[in-house]
Order: C-alpha cells, then structure tokens, then sequence
C-alpha cells in the first residue's frame, strides 16, 4: 500500500530509503538518529525529499520528477509526530468538530461521538488545547490524526512522553485502532519491545539506510544475527511504577503492565513513581515450571510467540503481559524442547534490572521524549557487560 523511494539531506545526514509497507501495520526501529522521524514526516507530508517518489495506495504523494507535492492536509495520512500540538489556545470541541467537518461524509470511519468516547476525551471537550496534561495532549493528538479517517496512521514514539498508566491504556487502544478500524500504522520506536507490543514486522533502519525489513523470524533468518541488524544485544525496557521499598530485604517492588517486579533497592524513587527499566536478553532465563527453592526474584509467566534463530543463540520472544525477549543458547532450546505457543517462565535477577534516567513522567510544556535506548546515564551505573548468569 506504501511505496516510499526517496533522498533526502538534513545537515550531515542524508536519508537515502527505499522501503515499501503493505496492509500490515509495521514498526520502524532504529537507533536514535538512524531516520525513523525523518522517514515519517517524508510520509506525513511535513518534509519534503529532495528526491525521489512516494505513493500511497495508488495516490502519488510526492514525485519529484512530475513535481508532485501533496500538501500535508490533503494527504490521508494520520499522523501523531514529535513536534505536533493542536492549534495553541483552540478549545477541544472546536478543533475536533472543525476536522471532522473537513472529512467528507462517504470518507468517515467513525463518528465523532464514538472517538470522544473511544479516546475518553468527554471531559476535556471545554478545556482549551493548552490546559491538558501530557497524557491527555497525546489522546488528542490520536484522535485528532483518526479523525482525517486516514487510510494509514503513522506514530513516532507515542508512548515516549507518557507514563505508565496512560502507556498501558493507549496500547489495547492502537490494538483495538489497527483490528476494529482496520487502519494499517506505521509505529516508529527505538525500543523493539516497544514495537513488538503492538506488531511483529518491522523496517529496520540505520544511518539513513534501510537494512532490512519483514517479521523478526525473516529479519534474523535473513541477517543471521542481531549485530547486523544493528540491533546489537536485544534489550527490553519496560515501564515500570514504584509500588514501594523494602530496605532491609534490599529491593523495591513495582508493577509493569499489571506484572509485578522485584527491583534493585531505589528508595529515592517515591512510590507512584513513573520510570523505566531495562534488563538485556541474556539476562533473563527461561523454565518451563515456576521454580521454588532459587534466588532468583522474578519469574514471570508467558507465552513463547516465536522461536528465532541467532546464529548459536535462539532468541525467545514471550508475551508475558507485554513482550520480552529472551536469549538463550540453541542448545537450551533444544533441551528443553520449546515450541511456539507453549507456557514459559521468565526468570530474571533481580540485580539484572537497570533504572533509566530521565524516564519519568515530563509535565508540560514540550514533547519531552523518555530516553530508553540508554543514551541517558544509568542511575545505576552502567549496566555490567558481563552479569552472573543463572
Ligand atoms: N532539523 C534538522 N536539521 C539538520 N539535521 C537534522 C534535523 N533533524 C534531524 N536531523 C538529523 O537527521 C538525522 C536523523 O534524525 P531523525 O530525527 O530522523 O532520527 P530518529 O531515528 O527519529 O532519532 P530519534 O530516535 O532520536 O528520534 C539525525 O542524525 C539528525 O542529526
């Protein structure tokens, strides 16, 4: 449905993508830096290549050759970017009624009523754009992109700017977007976990390049590792909420996505407290029973979505409540016999977990994105490159 060939410079860095999406929604991962905002602001109309050709379900979006430049608002392209915000000072229910009256009538998907009450955005209807918190900003931004009734929506980081609580509720809500509305999206994010929550083909890109593109099995069969990727070692991050400390035991307690987790003592974090954490592939073990007798703190029980190969290694994907990735060696995958759909526990020390900075909820105003590819200092010092493995 998408076709996208195009070149483009932005200071040092030039942006040269072939890539091409078809009804599947697909996640765009890449390292900070590597195009990914670019690349969906190229498709929402808010840059212009300076050549080369888009076209989207048949619609010439950009062509450089015919001089073709579709105009943002013209183009049926939803989009929640990094920098977007509602008319500054415009009251809710103005700039909803006013989009959605743009749309003509045979075009809607839905009506207005039923996305205030999809993006709960009942009681915001007589605030004005600039009294909303961040959370309810994005919710608007969502409803604001579905309201063009685009034939695909295209989200850079959604969740960089939330917290936990939103980030649980806006994931079942872009599900429920891409199975009940049928909108194919296109979701860029640098965290892989992040993508695999909602999706599991994806457009890797780096330095401007795309390297490579389909389901995560195809990417690795096709690389042959995560380091040719550039993924380097797959890592997870999850958003967590402090529930409390236990000092004497040497642990804080927290709940992500409904999981709870046992962390390293942070008793500086209060509790109700929004931050993220992140523990590396091969840190977490995999068994097929919860194991009583081991030290280890956390075992979380999920279900294996896909087994992929990564040169000696397997990589386990498990849908746990939210996604983790497990790296374990082909020959643990073969002694225990893991198969695709089958129940497994995800064992994780509890020193395995590092806290990110700069993760916790920022107020408004700006866009402040959470930083959890790891660019920010670790709280916790760096993570060691060689843990205790169990
Ligand atoms: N306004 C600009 N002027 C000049 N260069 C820019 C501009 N915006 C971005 N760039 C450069 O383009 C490159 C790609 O940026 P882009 O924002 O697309 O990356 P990204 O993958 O989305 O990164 P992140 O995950 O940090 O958002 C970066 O190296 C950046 O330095």
């Amino acid at each position: 449905m998408l076709e996208m060939n195009v070149t483009m410079r932005r200071g040092k860095f030039t942006l040269a993508t072939e890539l091409s999406m078809r009804e599947d929604s697909t996640g765009v991962f890449g390292v900070s830096g590597a195009g990914k905002s670019t690349v969906l602001g190229l498709i929402a109309g808010t840059l212009q290549p300076q050549k080369g050709r888009i076209v989207l379900d048949g619609k010439i979006l950009f062509d450089s050759r015919k001089g073709i430049l579709v105009p943002r608002e013209q183009r049926p392209v939803g989009a929640v970017l990094q920098n977007d915000r509602a008319e500054a000072g415009e009251k809710v229910r103005n700039g909803l009624h006013a989009l959605y009256d743009r749309v003509p009538v045979p075009r809607r998907i839905l009506r207005l009523g039923q996305l205030i009450e999809l993006m709960d955005l009942g009681r915001l209807l007589d605030r004005h754009t600039d009294e909303l918190s961040v959370g309810e900003a994005q919710r608007l931004a969502l409803a604001r992109a579905l309201l063009k009734s685009p034939r695909l929506l295209v989200l850079d980081e959604p969740f960089a700017p939330l917290g936990q609580g939103f980030r649980a509720q806006l994931q079942p809500l872009l599900r429920r977007v891409q199975v009940e509305l049928g909108i194919p999206t296109l979701y860029a994010s640098h965290s892989l976990g992040e993508i695999l929550g909602l999706t599991d083909r994806l457009i890797v890109l780096d330095n401007g390049k795309v390297l490579g593109s389909g389901t995560l099995r195809q990417l690795f069969r096709d690389a042959g590792s995560t380091q040719a990727l550039g993924l380097g070692q797959a890592e997870n991050v999850l958003p967590v909420t402090v529930a409390g400390h236990q000092a004497e035991d040497g642990c804080t307690l927290a709940t992500s996505f409904g999981i709870e987790l046992t962390l390293p003592l942070r008793p500086d974090l209060e509790p109700g407290r929004q931050v993220h954490v992140m523990v590396r592939s091969g840190d977490i073990a995999l068994s097929r029973h919860y194991l009583a007798g081991i030290s280890i703190q956390n075992q979380l029980k999920g279900r294996i979505c896909a087994l992929i190969p990564n040169g000696g290694n397997v990589l386990v994907q498990v849908d746990c409540g939210t996604t983790l990735l497990a790296a374990i060696t082909a020959r643990a995958c073969r002694e225990l016999d893991l198969r695709e759909g089958e129940v497994v526990y995800c064992l994780a020390k509890t020193q395995s977990f590092a806290y990110l900075c700069g993760a916790a909820e920022p107020s408004r105003p700006g866009w402040a994105k959470s930083d959890p590819a790891g660019e920010a200092a670790w709280v916790n010092g760096p993570v060691p490159s060689d843990p205790a493995r169990h």
